[in-house]
């Protein structure tokens, strides 16, 4: 859709700007990469529009009480070559966790040459291992094979409305690789104080819990880092995201989300990106496990017919459901 296109959907010239700034098109349009990988949504079913007061937004905004590292603390790696940042040596993969050097001594998180290019290697997929990447602050160039997820979102993506009452789900119009960066999943970043008010203030708690991610993958009590030290800094997704926010959950899912570091100095607002986990054919609906590995009492809960009526059905038709979402 070309943006007059857009611009005649509205219908009203006279519209204001700041009604326009409502529009959720219109804040995909203003998408950096909109022009090659576009946000699309979709509504085939029926006549809803994404959520009045959700707002769409590429990258996540810092809310009070959050600190980003000041400049002198930031850092990076001083790589004479981009080749240079896929071997120890690179600073930036100073923490990186391998089992065995890859071809040419390679330790960096993806394959480097072929048709798997650029693509997260088998043994982190496997894993639930953190990424480290380049970044802004390194001498290495945009270009440095080590900084797939800076680089952004390389797929367009599909919104749509599922059939079979789960709300808005993602989908992509071509195939996408095993091993394929999505999109990070962005929001508010706030402090664990204001998610847990956040949580309090919503009805159902369990519905808030579902937009909110700690990162909490560095969280170490001991830390010589204060900030790591606990408790972790949340991303809100609920009001502020990007289309990520609208993946459903599948108990056989096609995606995981990895913390990804750049930064070393802001290590405890990392990144969370999803990555495919398996080769998905084109327009497949994106999924991700909302407990991805975590213990549930869910089979005990739903033996209890008080905890049972409370509990909300899983609708993912894999043969390996786990019948409740929660
Ligand atoms: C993070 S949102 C995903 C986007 C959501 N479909 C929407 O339209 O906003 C999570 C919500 O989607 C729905 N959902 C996601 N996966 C589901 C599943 N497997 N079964 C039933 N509902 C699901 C539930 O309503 C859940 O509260």
């Amino acid at each position: 859709m070309t943006f007059l296109d857009h611009w005649r959907n509205h219908g009203n010239p006279t519209t204001s700007q700041e009604e326009l700034d409502k529009c959720p098109h219109c804040q995909l349009l203003r998408f950096s990469n909109f022009e090659k990988y576009p946000v699309r949504i979709r509504n085939t079913q029926n006549k809803q529009v994404i959520p009045v007061g959700f707002t769409f937004i590429e990258e996540s905004i810092i809310r009070e009480g959050v600190t980003v590292a000041s400049d002198e603390f930031h850092s990076g790696c001083s790589c004479k070559s981009d080749s240079d940042c896929q071997r120890e040596g690179c600073s930036c993969l100073q923490d990186m966790v391998f089992d065995k050097l890859g071809p040419n001594n390679k330790i960096y998180a993806y394959h480097s040459t072929g048709s798997k290019k650029e693509l997260l290697r088998g043994d982190l997929l496997d894993s639930r291992d953190p990424i480290y990447e380049c970044h802004s602050g390194c001498s290495c160039s945009a270009n440095c094979p080590n900084r797939v997820v800076e680089r952004g979102r390389k797929i367009p993506l599909d919104l749509f409305k599922t059939e079979d009452g789960r709300g808005w789900g993602v989908r992509c119009q071509y195939p996408i690789k095993r091993g394929q960066f999505i999109d990070k999943y962005v929001g508010e970043i706030i402090t664990a104080e204001e998610a847990d008010r956040r949580r309090n203030a919503s009805k159902i708690a369990k519905h808030k819990d579902i937009y909110l991610f700690a990162l909490d993958k560095f969280t170490d009590p001991e830390s010589h880092d204060v900030r790591l030290r606990g408790p972790s800094l949340e991303v809100d997704g609920e009001y502020f995201s990007g289309p990520t926010r609208f993946i459903n959950h599948s108990c056989d899912p096609n995606l995981r989300i990895f913390a990804r570091v750049g930064d070393y100095a802001d290590k405890h607002i990392h990144d969370l990106a999803f990555f495919a986990i398996k080769d998905i054919p084109a327009e497949t609906e994106l999924t991700f496990d909302y407990v991805d590995g975590e213990d549930t009492d869910l089979a005990s809960d739903a033996r209890d017919p008080k905890k049972k009526k409370n509990m909300t059905k899983c609708l993912c038709k894999s043969p390996n459901c786990r019948g409740y979402l929660w």
